[in-house]
């Protein structure tokens, strides 16, 4: 395994005018739960994309696990993209049977382990469900896959606090043992910020400071507090 899941240099992505990567440069260390951190239009989802191979950039160079993002590439990565819904018609059940039969490196007997540790009624239709009840199958989708990097795009939006802090604490348990590569994005890390041990600070399409999140705590204080300086755009590259 490299020592860097993911390798980034000078990539850019423009959508008319806007760049949403703008010479976005930086690497994630593998084996690490790392925060893509910012605001909403910094370029999260846009660089998660690109990791899959949904989005082309225009100039610049990625790797994932030493490789430029490619349908092999993502045989080892589980995405959840962000805005994910499941057919509401199904129950959690036929959820993570589909899971079972079309994913690569899907343990039935993971996500059922999942399930009942997240509190979830099986038999229970998608539909029916609360957004914390939805999120959740939607999370075990990607935790029951044996694939080197987990990929979840705003996993958080949208769910209580209380739902959050009890999805955040599994996950914790769950990924500790875990020697897989954990890449979340949120704007909101006020609930989240035990998660991350490796943090990276996105603001206008580039990464303005990414390290071990203890350090960045040393250097500024709470994750709170960094994203409070980033948004009174006191923060300067
Ligand atoms: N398909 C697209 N067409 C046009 N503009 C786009 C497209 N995708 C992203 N953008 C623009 O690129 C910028 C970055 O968007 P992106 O979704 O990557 O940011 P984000 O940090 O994930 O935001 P959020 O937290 O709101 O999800 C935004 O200004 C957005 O409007």
């Amino acid at each position: 395994m490299t020592s860097n899941i993911v390798e980034c240099h000078q990539v850019t992505k423009s959508y008319g005018k806007k760049k949403a990567l703008n010479e976005l440069t930086l690497s994630i260390p593998s084996g690490r739960i790392t925060g893509i951190l910012g605001p909403n239009g910094c370029g999260k989802s846009t660089f998660f994309r690109t990791l899959t191979g949904m989005v082309r950039p225009d100039s610049g160079r990625i790797e994932v696990a030493g490789k430029a993002p490619s349908w092999q590439t993502n045989q080892d990565i589980a995405y959840l993209p962000d805005r994910a819904r499941w057919y509401p018609n199904h129950t959690a059940r036929m959820a993570l049977e589909w899971g079972n039969s079309f994913l690569p490196g899907f343990s039935l007997e993971r996500a059922l382990q999942l399930a009942d540790y997240m509190d979830i009624d099986l038999d229970m239709r998608v539909g029916g469900m609360s957004r914390g009840q939805e999120a959740r199958i939607m999370l075990i989708l990607c935790l029951a896959r044996d694939v080197q990097m987990i990929v979840l795009d705003e996993p958080f939006t949208g769910i209580d606090v209380i739902s959050r802090e009890a999805i955040v604490a599994s996950l914790i348990d769950y990924l500790e043992e875990s020697e897989q590569s954990v890449l979340i994005s949120t704007h909101d890390i006020q609930e989240v910020e035990g998660l991350f041990d490796y943090s990276v600070m996105m603001k206008d399409g580039q990464a303005i400071w990414s390290g071990s999140t203890d350090d960045l705590r040393v250097e500024y204080g709470s994750l709170r507090d960094v994203f409070r300086k980033m948004y009174m755009k006191e923060w300067n590259k």
